[in-house]
Protein backbone atom coordinates (compact mmCIF):
# COMPACT_ATOMS: atom_id res chain seq x y z
CA UNK A 1 0.00 0.00 0.00
CA UNK A 2 1.18 4.25 -0.90
CA UNK A 3 2.54 5.48 2.56
CA UNK A 4 0.22 8.38 1.63
CA UNK A 5 -2.51 5.59 0.74
CA UNK A 6 -3.17 6.45 -2.34
CA UNK A 7 -4.26 3.60 -5.19
CA UNK A 8 -6.67 3.17 -7.66
CA UNK A 9 -8.00 -0.25 -9.60
CA UNK A 10 -9.35 -0.62 -12.99
CA UNK A 11 -10.44 -3.25 -14.70
CA UNK A 12 -10.51 -4.41 -18.48
CA UNK A 13 -11.83 -6.70 -20.63
CA UNK A 14 -10.34 -9.80 -22.53
CA UNK A 15 -11.43 -9.93 -26.39
CA UNK A 16 -11.87 -12.21 -29.66
CA UNK A 17 -12.27 -11.02 -33.25
CA UNK A 18 -15.40 -11.99 -34.67
CA UNK A 19 -13.92 -10.98 -38.14
CA UNK A 20 -10.10 -11.10 -38.85
CA UNK A 21 -9.06 -9.74 -42.40
CA UNK A 22 -5.40 -9.47 -43.01
CA UNK A 23 -3.63 -7.78 -45.97
CA UNK A 24 -0.24 -7.59 -47.25
CA UNK A 25 1.75 -6.35 -44.87
CA UNK A 26 3.29 -2.73 -45.51
CA UNK A 27 6.92 -1.39 -45.13
CA UNK A 28 7.03 -1.14 -41.28
CA UNK A 29 6.28 -4.93 -41.04
CA UNK A 30 2.88 -4.30 -40.13
CA UNK A 31 -0.10 -5.91 -41.88
CA UNK A 32 -3.33 -3.59 -42.30
CA UNK A 33 -6.52 -5.43 -41.02
CA UNK A 34 -10.36 -4.77 -41.24
CA UNK A 35 -11.47 -6.26 -37.83
CA UNK A 36 -14.54 -7.12 -35.55
CA UNK A 37 -13.97 -6.80 -31.74
CA UNK A 38 -15.72 -7.62 -29.02
CA UNK A 39 -15.11 -7.55 -25.94
CA UNK A 40 -15.95 -9.94 -23.31
CA UNK A 41 -16.58 -10.24 -19.54
CA UNK A 42 -13.12 -12.19 -18.09
CA UNK A 43 -11.32 -9.28 -17.28
CA UNK A 44 -7.77 -8.38 -15.79
CA UNK A 45 -7.73 -6.49 -12.84
CA UNK A 46 -4.60 -3.75 -12.26
CA UNK A 47 -4.07 -1.82 -8.94
CA UNK A 48 -1.83 1.19 -9.15
CA UNK A 49 0.02 2.85 -5.92
CA UNK A 50 2.44 5.16 -5.02
CA UNK A 51 5.23 3.90 -3.66
CA UNK A 52 8.02 6.93 -3.48
CA UNK A 53 10.71 3.86 -2.36
CA UNK A 54 9.79 2.36 -6.23
CA UNK A 55 11.62 5.59 -7.88
CA UNK A 56 15.23 4.58 -6.85
CA UNK A 57 14.70 1.05 -8.49
CA UNK A 58 14.68 0.42 -12.19
CA UNK A 59 11.79 2.23 -14.37
CA UNK A 60 9.89 3.61 -11.11
CA UNK A 61 7.14 1.47 -11.66
CA UNK A 62 7.17 -2.11 -9.98
CA UNK A 63 4.77 -4.90 -11.45
CA UNK A 64 3.76 -7.75 -9.56
CA UNK A 65 0.90 -10.99 -10.75
CA UNK A 66 -1.19 -12.91 -9.03
CA UNK A 67 -3.72 -15.23 -10.94
CA UNK A 68 -7.72 -13.93 -10.32
CA UNK A 69 -9.01 -16.10 -7.38
CA UNK A 70 -11.62 -18.39 -9.10
CA UNK A 71 -10.54 -18.13 -12.92
CA UNK A 72 -9.66 -20.38 -15.16
CA UNK A 73 -6.37 -18.71 -15.44
CA UNK A 74 -6.12 -19.64 -11.64
CA UNK A 75 -7.24 -23.29 -12.38
CA UNK A 76 -4.41 -23.81 -15.47
CA UNK A 77 -1.94 -22.25 -13.11
CA UNK A 78 -2.63 -24.85 -10.48
CA UNK A 79 -3.10 -27.61 -13.04
CA UNK A 80 0.83 -26.76 -14.44
CA UNK A 81 -1.03 -25.85 -17.81
CA UNK A 82 0.13 -22.35 -17.56
CA UNK A 83 3.10 -20.59 -16.02
CA UNK A 84 3.18 -17.21 -14.06
CA UNK A 85 6.67 -16.80 -15.42
CA UNK A 86 5.07 -16.37 -19.01
CA UNK A 87 4.66 -12.89 -17.68
CA UNK A 88 7.74 -10.69 -17.98
CA UNK A 89 7.85 -8.45 -14.68
CA UNK A 90 10.18 -6.06 -16.17
CA UNK A 91 9.76 -2.89 -17.97
CA UNK A 92 8.43 -4.73 -21.08
CA UNK A 93 5.75 -5.60 -19.59
CA UNK A 94 2.50 -3.88 -21.03
CA UNK A 95 1.44 -2.55 -17.94
CA UNK A 96 4.62 -1.11 -16.84
CA UNK A 97 4.98 0.51 -20.40
CA UNK A 98 1.26 2.01 -19.87
CA UNK A 99 1.85 3.54 -16.42
CA UNK A 100 5.06 4.54 -17.60
CA UNK A 101 3.44 6.54 -20.45
CA UNK A 102 0.76 7.72 -18.79
CA UNK A 103 3.78 9.37 -15.89
CA UNK A 104 5.14 10.80 -19.38
CA UNK A 105 2.21 12.64 -20.15
CA UNK A 106 1.46 14.39 -16.46
CA UNK A 107 5.61 14.86 -16.61
CA UNK A 108 5.56 13.10 -13.53
CA UNK A 109 6.88 9.61 -11.79
CA UNK A 110 6.06 9.53 -7.87
CA UNK A 111 7.09 5.93 -8.29
CA UNK A 112 3.92 3.20 -8.72
CA UNK A 113 3.49 -0.50 -7.47
CA UNK A 114 0.79 -2.04 -9.88
CA UNK A 115 -0.66 -5.51 -8.97
CA UNK A 116 -1.98 -7.11 -11.85
CA UNK A 117 -4.83 -9.77 -10.46
CA UNK A 118 -4.89 -11.73 -14.08
CA UNK A 119 -7.85 -14.01 -15.34
CA UNK A 120 -7.12 -14.23 -19.17
CA UNK A 121 -4.82 -16.97 -20.39
CA UNK A 122 -1.49 -15.51 -21.55
CA UNK A 123 -0.78 -15.34 -25.01
CA UNK A 124 -4.04 -16.81 -26.12
CA UNK A 125 -4.90 -14.24 -28.62
CA UNK A 126 -7.52 -13.10 -26.25
CA UNK A 127 -5.20 -9.51 -25.55
CA UNK A 128 -4.85 -10.18 -21.75
CA UNK A 129 -1.53 -8.57 -21.93
CA UNK A 130 -3.47 -5.46 -23.96
CA UNK A 131 -5.87 -5.44 -21.17
CA UNK A 132 -3.27 -5.03 -18.79
CA UNK A 133 -2.02 -2.08 -20.23
CA UNK A 134 -5.77 -0.27 -20.59
CA UNK A 135 -6.68 -0.74 -16.58
CA UNK A 136 -3.19 0.39 -16.21
CA UNK A 137 -3.82 3.33 -18.42
CA UNK A 138 -7.29 4.40 -16.40
CA UNK A 139 -5.82 3.52 -13.14
CA UNK A 140 -2.83 5.31 -13.39
CA UNK A 141 -4.46 8.32 -14.59
CA UNK A 142 -7.43 8.21 -12.05
CA UNK A 143 -3.78 7.81 -9.23
CA UNK A 144 -1.32 11.15 -10.92
CA UNK A 145 -4.36 13.18 -11.30
CA UNK A 146 -5.89 12.73 -7.94
CA UNK A 147 -1.46 12.96 -6.62
CA UNK A 148 -1.20 16.10 -8.57
CA UNK A 149 -4.60 17.46 -8.23
CA UNK A 150 -5.05 18.17 -12.11
CA UNK A 151 -7.68 16.92 -13.96
CA UNK A 152 -7.45 13.27 -15.81
CA UNK A 153 -6.16 12.51 -19.65
CA UNK A 154 -9.56 11.15 -20.33
CA UNK A 155 -10.50 8.49 -22.37
CA UNK A 156 -9.90 9.42 -25.87
CA UNK A 157 -6.17 10.44 -24.65
CA UNK A 158 -5.96 7.28 -23.53
CA UNK A 159 -6.58 5.72 -26.14
CA UNK A 160 -3.97 7.48 -28.34
CA UNK A 161 -1.35 6.53 -25.48
CA UNK A 162 -2.30 3.44 -26.32
CA UNK A 163 -2.13 2.91 -29.77
CA UNK A 164 1.69 3.29 -29.01
CA UNK A 165 1.95 0.63 -26.82
CA UNK A 166 0.13 -2.61 -29.08
CA UNK A 167 -2.44 -2.94 -31.70
CA UNK A 168 -5.26 -3.95 -29.40
CA UNK A 169 -4.99 -1.62 -26.35
CA UNK A 170 -6.84 1.05 -27.27
CA UNK A 171 -9.92 -1.13 -28.12
CA UNK A 172 -9.26 -2.71 -24.81
CA UNK A 173 -9.82 1.15 -23.63
CA UNK A 174 -12.84 1.62 -25.63
CA UNK A 175 -15.00 -2.33 -25.33
CA UNK A 176 -18.02 -2.67 -26.24
CA UNK A 177 -17.77 -4.31 -30.29
CA UNK A 178 -16.18 -1.81 -32.53
CA UNK A 179 -14.47 -2.14 -36.30
CA UNK A 180 -10.69 -1.82 -36.47
CA UNK A 181 -8.60 -0.61 -39.38
CA UNK A 182 -4.80 0.19 -39.59
CA UNK A 183 -3.49 -1.71 -37.33
CA UNK A 184 -6.57 -2.29 -35.96
CA UNK A 185 -6.47 0.95 -33.61
CA UNK A 186 -8.16 2.78 -36.19
CA UNK A 187 -11.61 2.17 -33.77
CA UNK A 188 -15.48 2.37 -34.32
CA UNK A 189 -18.04 1.77 -32.19
CA UNK A 190 -20.66 -0.27 -32.87
CA UNK A 191 -24.12 0.16 -31.12
CA UNK A 192 -25.18 -3.35 -29.61
CA UNK A 193 -28.55 -4.71 -28.71
CA UNK A 194 -28.53 -8.81 -27.08
CA UNK A 195 -25.39 -10.36 -25.91
CA UNK A 196 -24.09 -13.05 -27.53
CA UNK A 197 -22.79 -16.32 -25.83
CA UNK A 198 -19.05 -17.26 -26.65
CA UNK A 199 -17.03 -20.50 -24.94
CA UNK A 200 -13.47 -20.15 -25.14
CA UNK A 201 -11.51 -23.25 -24.72
CA UNK A 202 -7.93 -21.88 -23.64
CA UNK A 203 -4.72 -24.49 -24.60
CA UNK A 204 -1.56 -25.39 -22.58
CA UNK A 205 0.47 -23.72 -25.36
CA UNK A 206 0.34 -20.36 -26.26
CA UNK A 207 1.33 -18.56 -29.81
CA UNK A 208 3.49 -15.42 -30.32
CA UNK A 209 1.34 -13.28 -32.52
CA UNK A 210 4.30 -12.32 -34.59
CA UNK A 211 4.86 -15.61 -35.67
CA UNK A 212 1.16 -16.75 -36.91
CA UNK A 213 1.66 -13.08 -39.05
CA UNK A 214 4.97 -14.41 -40.64
CA UNK A 215 3.21 -18.32 -40.93
CA UNK A 216 0.19 -16.15 -43.06
CA UNK A 217 3.20 -14.18 -45.04
CA UNK A 218 4.26 -17.77 -46.11
CA UNK A 219 1.26 -18.32 -47.54
CA UNK A 220 0.55 -15.00 -49.08
CA UNK A 221 4.38 -14.47 -50.65
CA UNK A 222 3.65 -14.26 -54.36
CA UNK A 223 1.72 -10.98 -54.28
CA UNK A 224 4.01 -9.17 -51.99
CA UNK A 225 6.68 -10.27 -53.96
CA UNK A 226 5.08 -8.88 -57.14
CA UNK A 227 4.81 -5.80 -55.89
CA UNK A 228 0.63 -6.11 -55.61
CA UNK A 229 -0.02 -5.86 -52.35
CA UNK A 230 -3.16 -6.64 -51.37
CA UNK A 231 -5.50 -4.51 -49.12
CA UNK A 232 -7.35 -6.12 -46.37
CA UNK A 233 -11.11 -7.37 -47.73
CA UNK A 234 -13.88 -5.21 -46.17
CA UNK A 235 -15.68 -6.03 -42.93
CA UNK A 236 -18.93 -8.29 -43.83
CA UNK A 237 -21.67 -5.59 -43.16
CA UNK A 238 -24.01 -8.79 -42.05
CA UNK A 239 -22.15 -10.15 -40.15
CA UNK A 240 -21.82 -6.53 -37.94
CA UNK A 241 -25.14 -6.19 -38.20
CA UNK A 242 -25.82 -9.76 -36.71
CA UNK A 243 -23.13 -9.40 -33.92
CA UNK A 244 -24.99 -5.62 -33.07
CA UNK A 245 -27.82 -7.03 -32.45
CA UNK A 246 -26.91 -10.66 -31.15
CA UNK A 247 -28.09 -12.74 -33.43
CA UNK A 248 -26.09 -15.89 -33.08
CA UNK A 249 -26.86 -17.80 -36.01
CA UNK A 250 -26.04 -14.89 -38.13
CA UNK A 251 -22.42 -14.54 -35.98
CA UNK A 252 -22.19 -18.08 -36.89
CA UNK A 253 -22.97 -18.09 -40.37
CA UNK A 254 -20.43 -15.07 -41.11
CA UNK A 255 -17.52 -15.25 -38.61
CA UNK A 256 -13.55 -15.60 -39.97
CA UNK A 257 -10.49 -15.27 -39.31
CA UNK A 258 -7.84 -15.21 -41.51
CA UNK A 259 -5.40 -15.72 -38.93
CA UNK A 260 -6.80 -19.15 -38.02
CA UNK A 261 -5.50 -21.14 -41.20
CA UNK A 262 -1.65 -20.12 -39.95
CA UNK A 263 -2.83 -20.95 -36.37
CA UNK A 264 -3.62 -24.42 -37.74
CA UNK A 265 -0.70 -24.58 -39.33
CA UNK A 266 1.66 -23.79 -36.40
CA UNK A 267 -0.71 -26.15 -34.16
CA UNK A 268 -2.20 -28.52 -36.16
CA UNK A 269 -4.39 -30.20 -33.18
CA UNK A 270 -6.31 -27.34 -33.11
CA UNK A 271 -8.53 -28.55 -36.38
CA UNK A 272 -10.08 -31.48 -34.47
CA UNK A 273 -11.06 -29.38 -31.55
CA UNK A 274 -13.02 -26.44 -33.74
CA UNK A 275 -14.83 -29.87 -35.55
CA UNK A 276 -15.09 -31.29 -31.91
CA UNK A 277 -16.83 -28.44 -30.18
CA UNK A 278 -19.16 -27.97 -33.51
CA UNK A 279 -20.26 -31.92 -32.88
CA UNK A 280 -20.78 -31.12 -28.96
CA UNK A 281 -23.49 -27.83 -30.07
CA UNK A 282 -21.42 -25.33 -30.81
CA UNK A 283 -22.75 -22.98 -33.05
CA UNK A 284 -19.36 -22.09 -35.00
CA UNK A 285 -15.90 -22.15 -33.49
CA UNK A 286 -13.18 -20.05 -34.41
CA UNK A 287 -9.21 -19.24 -33.38
CA UNK A 288 -9.59 -16.43 -31.55
CA UNK A 289 -7.29 -13.54 -33.16
CA UNK A 290 -3.90 -15.09 -33.46
CA UNK A 291 -4.94 -18.15 -31.35
CA UNK A 292 -4.20 -20.70 -29.60
CA UNK A 293 -7.11 -20.27 -27.84
CA UNK A 294 -10.64 -21.76 -29.58
CA UNK A 295 -13.51 -20.01 -29.28
CA UNK A 296 -17.30 -21.43 -29.43
CA UNK A 297 -20.94 -19.62 -29.76
CA UNK A 298 -23.38 -21.01 -28.12
CA UNK A 299 -27.06 -20.28 -29.20
CA UNK A 300 -27.79 -19.40 -25.08
CA UNK A 301 -26.29 -19.38 -22.07
CA UNK A 302 -27.72 -22.89 -20.82
CA UNK A 303 -26.04 -24.29 -23.78
CA UNK A 304 -23.10 -22.15 -23.70
CA UNK A 305 -22.93 -24.18 -20.06
CA UNK A 306 -23.64 -27.46 -21.46
CA UNK A 307 -20.71 -26.65 -24.39
CA UNK A 308 -18.60 -25.87 -21.41
CA UNK A 309 -19.60 -29.13 -19.36
CA UNK A 310 -18.83 -31.08 -21.97
CA UNK A 311 -15.27 -30.12 -22.81
CA UNK A 312 -14.55 -30.14 -19.05
CA UNK A 313 -15.24 -33.74 -18.87
CA UNK A 314 -12.85 -34.37 -21.47
CA UNK A 315 -10.28 -32.75 -19.25
CA UNK A 316 -9.83 -29.52 -21.28
CA UNK A 317 -9.88 -26.14 -20.04
CA UNK A 318 -13.17 -24.18 -21.01
CA UNK A 319 -15.16 -21.02 -19.56
CA UNK A 320 -18.42 -19.77 -20.77
CA UNK A 321 -18.48 -15.45 -21.22
CA UNK A 322 -20.81 -12.80 -22.47
CA UNK A 323 -19.97 -9.98 -24.88
CA UNK A 324 -20.12 -7.10 -25.46
CA UNK A 325 -18.85 -5.96 -22.23
CA UNK A 326 -17.77 -2.45 -22.25
CA UNK A 327 -14.14 -1.23 -22.04
CA UNK A 328 -11.31 -0.17 -19.49
CA UNK A 329 -13.32 1.24 -15.87
CA UNK A 330 -12.21 2.19 -12.54
CA UNK A 331 -13.52 0.30 -9.62
CA UNK A 332 -14.15 2.67 -7.37
CA UNK A 333 -14.57 0.72 -4.05
CA UNK A 334 -11.53 -1.02 -4.68
CA UNK A 335 -9.69 2.13 -4.51
CA UNK A 336 -9.28 5.32 -2.59
CA UNK A 337 -9.87 7.23 -5.68
C1 LIG B 1 -3.78 -10.42 -33.84
C2 LIG B 1 -4.44 -9.42 -32.95
C3 LIG B 1 -5.93 -9.32 -33.35
O1 LIG B 1 -6.66 -8.48 -32.49
O2 LIG B 1 -4.37 -9.67 -31.55
P1 LIG B 1 -4.07 -11.07 -30.73
O3 LIG B 1 -5.07 -12.05 -31.23
O4 LIG B 1 -2.66 -11.47 -31.00
O5 LIG B 1 -4.30 -10.73 -29.28
C4 LIG B 1 -3.78 -8.03 -33.10
O6 LIG B 1 -3.75 -7.62 -34.44
C5 LIG B 1 -2.38 -7.97 -32.54
O7 LIG B 1 -2.41 -6.99 -31.56
P2 LIG B 1 -1.22 -6.83 -30.49
O8 LIG B 1 -0.97 -8.13 -29.81
O9 LIG B 1 -1.57 -5.63 -29.66
O10 LIG B 1 -0.04 -6.54 -31.46
P3 LIG B 1 1.23 -5.58 -31.30
O11 LIG B 1 1.84 -5.76 -29.96
O12 LIG B 1 0.89 -4.20 -31.76
O13 LIG B 1 2.16 -6.24 -32.41
C6 LIG B 1 2.83 -7.48 -32.19
C7 LIG B 1 3.35 -7.94 -33.53
O14 LIG B 1 2.25 -8.45 -34.32
C8 LIG B 1 2.42 -8.12 -35.68
N1 LIG B 1 1.29 -7.28 -36.12
C9 LIG B 1 0.41 -6.75 -35.23
C10 LIG B 1 -0.68 -6.02 -35.68
C11 LIG B 1 -0.83 -5.81 -37.07
N2 LIG B 1 -1.86 -5.10 -37.56
N3 LIG B 1 0.06 -6.35 -37.94
C12 LIG B 1 1.11 -7.08 -37.49
O15 LIG B 1 1.90 -7.58 -38.28
C13 LIG B 1 3.76 -7.39 -35.79
O16 LIG B 1 4.73 -8.39 -36.05
C14 LIG B 1 3.98 -6.85 -34.38
O17 LIG B 1 5.34 -6.67 -34.08
N1 LIG C 1 0.95 -7.89 -18.73
C1 LIG C 1 1.23 -8.89 -19.55
N2 LIG C 1 0.52 -10.02 -19.49
C2 LIG C 1 0.79 -11.04 -20.33
N3 LIG C 1 1.78 -11.05 -21.25
C3 LIG C 1 2.51 -9.95 -21.36
C4 LIG C 1 2.27 -8.84 -20.51
N4 LIG C 1 3.15 -7.89 -20.86
C5 LIG C 1 3.89 -8.38 -21.85
N5 LIG C 1 3.53 -9.63 -22.15
C6 LIG C 1 4.11 -10.45 -23.25
O1 LIG C 1 3.17 -10.41 -24.33
C7 LIG C 1 2.99 -11.70 -24.91
C8 LIG C 1 1.56 -11.82 -25.46
O2 LIG C 1 0.68 -11.80 -24.39
P1 LIG C 1 -0.92 -11.69 -24.44
O3 LIG C 1 -1.33 -10.27 -24.51
O4 LIG C 1 -1.43 -12.48 -23.29
O5 LIG C 1 -1.30 -12.48 -25.75
P2 LIG C 1 -2.07 -12.17 -27.09
O6 LIG C 1 -1.30 -11.05 -27.80
O7 LIG C 1 -2.02 -13.46 -27.84
O8 LIG C 1 -3.45 -11.78 -26.76
C9 LIG C 1 3.33 -12.67 -23.79
O9 LIG C 1 3.86 -13.86 -24.29
C10 LIG C 1 4.32 -11.93 -22.92
O10 LIG C 1 5.65 -12.23 -23.31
Amino acid sequence: MSPAGLWAAASAPAKTNLALHVGDPGPDGFHPLETLFIAVDVHETVTASINSHVTRRGSGVLVSVSPAPGSEYAEMIQSGAARLSDIPLDSSNLAVRAALAVCAAYECNPGIELRIDKAVPVAGGMGGGSADAAAALVAVDALLARHLDRPRLGRERLMGIGSELGADVPFMVLGGLAEGRGRGNDLRAVETGNQLHVVFVPQDQGLSTPAVFRQWDRAHRATVDQGSAQAPDPLNRTLVTAAAVGDAAGVATWVRNDLQPPAIELLPELAALLNHGVDLGALAGWVSGSGPTVCFLARSAQDADNLVDGLRREHRHAFSTTGPVEGAQLIPEWGTI
